[in-house]
């Protein structure tokens, strides 16, 4: 899946890269306007009252941003980050040197945090609620509670699948933050930013091309530039023009939706063996060879977000928008 141009998610090498892309102030943060505008008040409120700000649950497909706003909340706030993932943290001992290696009002960013074991996140609850680490020395009847006190300081937690938090870990967040899918004007502003660091010219044509076949996440619009770049270092050109642009994209294989192989074998799968859906998920994940929840967390919320899929009781469908996307008739409804 990892291979896949339109994939929301990030290579390795592109990790190292994405470093550089990243705003580092809210200020240069483009689009989610009002998960912005939120966290400027809660940050300047904070910092008034010289308090640590609140947690912070951010949550919303791959490539939205929300590694990049956990470290502009850090910068915000004038404090550290210290970077950790839920599938990094194995044992309870493993959080627990965390935090208590932390300064105060610093900022600890888990990511995939529903990833995180369930007897982690019972030594996350008091230190995210009273600042303070509850520890079990020895063991049997001699065993005693310590408990230790923690510096304060602001979790920052980000996921894909907000639906897989336990509620008491999602009820200890103050702030909850949903990443939406960026509108094309907005991408065009990345897209030409991007350019700009990456030193080279870009015209407005194609930067708007560029977002529109980028399902509404900074990371593709970003990676499908870089490749568009390619493409004009090859040719030797300065700048990437409109002509150069669709020639590279239609290269690319990326249509003009931003749907690629993947999701044309999942549309056309639907409408070809049942008929357009309903059809159950395990069933098109059969059809299609890709894994049920692969299709639920990465294919589907786009398809779903442009109206081309529908979720239904009896399973997903697609809707007339797919027929003609595809040139295809679109069927009599009953
Ligand atoms: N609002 C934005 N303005 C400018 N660039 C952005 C913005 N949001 C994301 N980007 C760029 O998109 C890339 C991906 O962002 P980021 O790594 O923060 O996404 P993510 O939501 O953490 O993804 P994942 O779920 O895979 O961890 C980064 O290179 C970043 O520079
Ligand atoms: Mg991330």
């Amino acid at each position: 899946m990892n291979d896949r141009l339109v994939s929301g998610s990030a290579e390795n090498e592109e990790q190292y890269l994405e470093l550089s892309l990243r705003p580092q102030r809210l200020s240069q943060y483009i689009g989610q306007d009002k998960v912005k505008e939120n966290l400027d008040i809660f940050i300047q409120a904070a910092k008034m009252r010289g308090e640590t700000l609140d947690h912070v649950l951010l949550y919303g497909p791959p490539g939205l941003g929300k590694t990049t706003l956990a470290a502009i909340i850090a910068n915000e706030m004038g404090v550290n980050l210290r970077t950790t993932s839920g599938p990094a943290i194995e044992r309870p001992g493993d959080l627990a040197a965390i935090l208590t290696a932390l300064e105060p009002g610093d900022v600890l960013f888990i990511d995939e945090i529903h990833r995180l074991h369930r007897s982690i996140e019972e030594v996350l609850y008091p230190a995210m609620e009273d600042f303070c680490l509850d520890i079990v020395i020895g063991k049997g009847p001699e065993a005693r509670s310590v408990r230790l006190d923690l510096p304060p300081f602001t979790l920052v937690g980000a996921t894909t699948r907000v639906g897989l938090l336990t509620a008491p870990l999602r009820d200890r967040f103050g702030v909850l933050s949903r990443l939406e899918y960026y509108r094309e004007s907005e991408l065009s502003e990345i897209v030409e930013r991007t350019a700009d660091i990456l030193q080279i010219g870009i015209d407005p044509h194609a930067s708007a091309e560029i977002s529109r076949r980028s399902r509404g996440t900074p990371r593709i619009a970003n990676r499908l530039l870089r490749r568009v770049r390619d493409f004009a270092q090859v040719l030797g050109k300065e700048a990437i023009s409109e002509e150069l642009s669709s020639e590279a994209l239609e290269r690319l294989q990326v249509d003009r939706l931003g749907l690629d192989h993947i999701d044309h074998k999942l549309l056309t799968g639907i409408i070809e063996k049942y008929r357009g859906g309903p059809v159950g998920l395990d069933t098109i994940s059969a059809t299609i060879g890709e894994e049920s929840h692969t299709i639920e967390d990465v294919y589907e919320p786009y398809l779903l977000q442009i109206g081309f899929l529908q979720r239904t009781s009896r399973g997903r469908m697609v809707t007339d928008a797919v027929y003609r996307h595809f040139n295809l008739e679109v069927p009599e409804h009953d």
